[in-house]
C-alpha cells in the first residue's frame, strides 16, 4: 500500500470516471478519506453499496470541506453549477481538477468562481468506455493511458507536481497542452468519431429498404464497432458537442469536404484516388499499432494495476 498522497480526496460525480478513480484510490491507499458526492440519491446509494469511498453526501459544499484534492467528474455542461456550489467551501491550498472531455469551456465555466487561494488545474484522462454510472467503473482504467493537463498561466508548479504524482500513481502518462489545442486534437480523435458513429447508426435505423432485424442479424464487425460508440451516454455527448462547438464544426466541415471527394471518386470510378487514400490511412493504423496505442480492443483498459487489490 502506497503512502497517501492526500489526506482527503473529494469526488464530485461518481459515474464511470469518478468511480474508476475511487476504486484505484481506495485500492492503492492514495488518501485517508475519500468523500463522494453526486447529484442523485440513487447514485449515491449505489456508490455506498459498492463501498467506493469513506464518506457520502448529496451536498457538494459539505463534501469539499477540508479536502486537499477535489476531482469533478460530471458532464461538462454541469461544470459551472458545481464550481459555484463548491467554491465558497474550498480549503485554502486545495487542488481542484476535473476530467471533462472539453477544456476551454470547462475553464470558462469554472475558473471565474475559483478562489485565489485554490489551485485549479483542468485535466482530461484519455480513457473510458461507452458505459456510464458507478457500476461501469473499474480498476486500472487509466493504466498506460494519457492524461492531459491544460494548466492556467499562473499555475503553481508544486500543485501541478502533486496532481501529476496522483495520475501517475493511477498508471497514467501526463502531457500538457493549451486548452484550445486540446479541444482541436480531441475534436478529431474522439469527438468526431463519436458523431460519425451516432450518425451512421441513426442512418441504418432510418433505412426503409433494410430492416432493423437485418441490421442486427448481419452487422459486420465494422458496424458493430460503430454501435459501441453510438451507445455512449447521451447527456455526456450532448454536452461535448455543445461545449466544443467551434472545433467540432471545423472538423465536421473538413470531414464533409473529404467525404465529397470520396463520393466523387466512387461516382466517376476513380479507383486510383480510392486506392491512394486507403493506402495512406492504412499506414496511420500501422503507426498506431507500432506506437503501442492500439489498446482499443473490446477489453481495452481492463488491465488491472500491478499492485494487488487490498
Ligand atoms: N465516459 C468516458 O469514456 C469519459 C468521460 N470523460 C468525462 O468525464 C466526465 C464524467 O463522465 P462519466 O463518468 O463517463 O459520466 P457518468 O454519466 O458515468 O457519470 C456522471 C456523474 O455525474 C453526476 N452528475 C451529473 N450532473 C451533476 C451535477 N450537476 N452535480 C453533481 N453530480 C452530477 C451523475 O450523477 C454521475 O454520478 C464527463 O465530463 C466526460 O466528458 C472523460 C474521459 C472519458
Ligand atoms: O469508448 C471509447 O472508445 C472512448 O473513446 C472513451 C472516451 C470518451 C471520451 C473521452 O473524453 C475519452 C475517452
Amino acid at each position: 500500500m502506497a503512502e497517501p498522497l492526500f489526506d482527503k480526496i473529494t469526488l464530485i460525480g461518481i459515474g464511470l470516471i469518478g468511480s474508476s478513480i475511487a476504486r484505484d484510490v481506495k485500492a492503492l491507499g492514495l488518501a485517508r478519506d475519500v468523500t463522494i458526492s453526486t447529484r442523485s440519491a440513487d447514485t449515491l446509494k449505489r456508490a455506498r453499496e459498492l463501498d467506493l469511498g469513506t464518506g457520502y453526501t448529496l451536498a457538494a459544499e459539505e463534501a469539499v470541506t477540508d479536502a486537499d484534492l477535489v476531482i469533478v467528474s460530471v458532464p461538462v455542461g454541469a461544470s459551472e453549477a458545481v464550481a459555484k456550489q463548491i467554491a465558497p467551501h474550498l480549503k485554502a491550498g486545495a487542488i481542484v481538477t476535473d476530467v471533462g472531455s472539453t477544456k476551454a469551456s470547462v475553464i470558462a465555466q469554472m475558473a471565474p468562481h475559483m478562489p485565489s487561494n485554490v489551485h485549479f488545474i483542468p485535466g482530461h484522462p484519455l480513457a473510458g468506455t461507452e458505459k456510464s454510472g458507478p457500476d461501469a467503473g473499474f480498476r486500472g482504467l487509466f493504466k498506460g493511458r494519457w492524461c492531459i493537463f491544460t494548466p492556467l498561466a499562473d499555475t503553481d508548479p508544486d500543485a501541478l507536481g502533486r496532481l501529476r504524482s496522483f495520475w501517475e500513481a493511477l498508471g497514467s502518462k501526463i502531457d500538457e497542452m493549451d486548452p484550445e489545442h486540446h479541444d482541436k486534437v480531441l475534436a478529431i480523435v474522439s469527438h468526431l468519431p463519436h458523431i460519425i458513429a451516432y450518425n451512421i447508426v441513426g442512418t441504418a435505423d432510418d433505412l426503409e429498404t433494410v430492416t432493423e432485424s437485418e441490421v442486427i442479424k448481419y452487422s459486420a464487425s465494422g458496424f458493430r464497432d460503430f454501435t459501441r460508440l453510438a451507445a455512449s451516454d447521451p447527456t455526456m455527448w450532448r454536452d461535448v458537442c455543445l461545449h466544443n462547438k467551434d472545433a467540432l464544426l471545423e472538423m465536421l466541415a473538413r470531414f464533409s469536404e473529404d467525404l465529397a471527394y470520396l463520393q466523387r471518386a466512387i461516382r466517376w470510378g476513380e479507383g486510383d484516388k480510392l486506392f491512394e487514400l486507403f493506402s495512406r490511412t492504412r499506414s496511420i493504423r500501422r503507426s498506431i499499432v507500432e506506437a503501442g496505442q492500439d489498446v482499443d480492443t473490446p477489453d481495452f483498459g481492463r488491465h488491472v494495476l500491478d499492485t494487488p487489490e487490498s
